[in-house]
């Protein structure tokens, strides 16, 4: 409950329109609780009397009560949904927002899933559950508590007939809305693994094919969707129970009161009218009831989502400006010194005292055999996470002085895994470089050997690439995410293997386009092929976290065993590198 009322803030906004729609809801209530009234004085004083005059005039009434519980109950339903349509867009644009602001750190709290359910079924789930507040709430136990005073005060000879029928409808609807709402978080777990099944199945479509493992996915499917079935089928024959109960129980009632009211007419105690009334009350107390317990339902199954919708919201970004950011630009001088770091503070380091220092305008080159910590080196350049202890320097300033805005405008990134939006190839390239010219657009595209490609499409740049890049080359996707960090013309660039889809002739063209256009920039280089970093100013050899090889090509083919063996094992047939 705590986590649905830290969301209150949401609706403070509308406020105005979240008071004016329960304020809607009594007029409604008003006008429904006060039509039986009449109908049983045009019963009573009306036709029973012969005063036509007096039936018109209270038919007039009525048609008044119905067409202002008519307006109440439109106005009402409007500025619920306004609140709650409102409320929920701005919890999801925070929402999308604070996990725009996640740092890798942050992100590796929740599951891709998890945050997509998040800002859809989530706050779908708050929506309606606020609607239903809004509209329903105030209607439910007003109807109910003004059905009960009313005939406390206009039918009183009845009023015994509640005393027996209320507790069981109360306690029947307890009852059930207690086992319903345990069932519905069952089914909503039984949702939430056939929404994981069908992402996994669909994200990993290929491989299910290449495998052969279609039958395998089906059947894994099956079982889900079967379970998810069971479920719902309890959940509604539970629910389905409950309206028949209660119809049954208000009919009792209605018998008590046509034959209690039979004897109290005969001793002309009570009016026909009053019987009347008094079973129309009945229903509304029931209509009351059963609305009032649908709202706590709903309240009930929307509280685990505000639980999800604020443990997002209330993740402290890790990674954060320091107090006075320095936003002055950056040469491109970078300087690792001691650096420790893990991903899991538990665990073991994964860098474990790096030192280096590389000057602008160099080139360094990051070799080492698979998960030696080459890209983690990479990744605290622009702050995706911050190191344990040491510290990286950038133009001999610490970086966590800069601004982070400064600090990651300066550097062009491509990381090991190519990102590509669905959308043109100009729009993806452009990413890198919101005011970059067609000119730069047709350099980038140029530098990183994708030109050769793009202009082979009918489309050329405005080619539009679907979700997942799934309709390009995996050496095509590397050369586009190339092309959006070189756009950026950065102060330090950093290529995080970015070759290792591309041939080799055309990985050469891009070295030397490197070389000549981003003579300024410090080049990161990460590379499993010598090949890629041999030319570098300097390279490091990694293994297990460690630098264990510093130098150039040459002096470490002399000195470094490490990188000997790595050479010895890329020499194709006579003892040359393969290029
Ligand atoms: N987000 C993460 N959370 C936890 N551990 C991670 C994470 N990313 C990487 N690691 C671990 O850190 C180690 C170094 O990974 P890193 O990606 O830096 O290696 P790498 O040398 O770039 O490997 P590769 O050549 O395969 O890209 C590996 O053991 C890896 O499992």
């Amino acid at each position: 409950m705590q986590a649905v009322l830290s969301l209150k803030k949401y609706i403070k906004p509308y406020m105005v329109f979240a008071i004016i729609a329960p304020l809607m809801m009594v007029l409604e209530v008003g006008m429904d609780l006060v039509q039986p009234t009449i109908m049983q004085h045009i019963i009573d004083y009306g036709i029973a009397q012969d005063n036509t005059s007096y039936i018109i005039k209270m038919f007039g009434l009525t048609v008044l009560c119905a067409f202002l519980g008519l307006l109440g109950g439109a106005v009402c339903s409007i500025y619920a949904s306004k609140t709650a349509v409102n409320f929920a867009a701005d919890i999801r644009q925070d929402l999308y927002e604070t996990i725009t602001y996640f740092s890798n750190s942050n992100k590796d709290h929740f599951t891709l899933g998890k945050l997509i359910t998040n800002i859809t079924s989530d706050v779908e789930m708050l929506q309606r559950a606020l609607t239903m507040l809004l509209k329903v709430f105030v209607r439910g136990p007003l109807t109910f508590l003004g059905a009960i005073v009313i005939v406390f005060l206009t039918a009183r000879e009845l009023f015994p007939i509640l005393l027996v029928v209320v507790p069981i409808l109360a306690f029947s609807i307890y009852f059930f809305t207690k086992i319903s709402g345990k069932l519905f978080l069952k089914v909503q777990e039984a949702v939430d693994a056939v929404n994981t099944r069908v992402q996994e199945n669909l994200a990993g479509i290929r491989v299910i094919k290449a495998y052969n493992r279609k039958d395998h996915q089906i059947d894994q499917f099956r079982s889900v969707n079967e379970k998810l079935m069971k479920r719902n089928i309890t959940a509604d024959q539970i629910i389905g129970i409950l309206m028949p109960l209660t119809a049954f129980v208000v009919n009792m009632g209605i018998i008590a009161a046509l034959w209690m009211g039979a004897f109290k007419v005969e001793n002309e105690s009570i009016e026909v009218g009053v019987i009347i009334a008094f079973i129309n009350y009945l229903m509304m107390i029931m209509g009351g009831l059963m609305s009032s317990s649908n709202v706590l339902m709903q309240i009930a199954r929307a509280v685990p989502s505000a639980k999800r919708i604020v443990a997002v919201l209330e993740e402290k970004p890790e990674i954060t400006n320091s107090e006075s950011p320095v936003k002055s630009s950056i040469k491109g001088t970078v300087e690792f010194e001691n650096v420790h770091f893990a991903y899991n503070k538990q665990n073991e380091a994964v860098l474990k005292n790096i030192s280096f220092k590389v000057n602008s305008g160099e080139t360094i080159g990051i070799i080492g055999m698979t998960g030696s910590g080459k890209s983690t080196i990479v990744n605290l350049i622009p702050r995706m996470y911050d190191t344990d202890q040491g510290l990286i320097k950038i133009d001999g300033r610490p970086i966590y002085q800069y601004d982070l805005e400064t600090l990651r405008g300066e550097i062009g990134f491509a990381p090991q895994k190519a990102t590509l939006f669905s959308r043109t190839i100009e729009e993806n390239v452009k990413y890198g470089n919101d005011e970059a010219t067609t000119e730069d657009l047709i350099e980038a595209l140029e530098s990183s050997c994708a030109y050769e490609f793009v202009e082979k499409l009918d489309e050329q740049e405005q080619y539009l690439i679907t979700q997942g890049a799934t309709n390009l080359s995996g050496g095509q996707k590397q050369r586009l995410a190339m092309a959006r960090a070189f756009i950026r013309k950065p102060a330090i660039l950093i290529l995080d293997d970015t070759t290792s889809a591309v041939d080799s002739i055309s990985e050469k063209r891009i070295q030397r386009a490197i070389t000549e256009n981003f003579k300024e920039s410090t080049k990161f280089i990460v590379s499993s092929k010598i090949s890629s970093i041999r030319h570098a100013d300097q390279i490091l050899v990694l293994e297990d976290g460690c630098i264990v090889g510093q130098g150039t090509h040459e002096e470490l083919l002399e000195t470094n065993t490490t990188y000997q063996d790595i050479v010895s094992t890329q020499l194709v047939r006579g003892g040359t590198l393969h290029e």
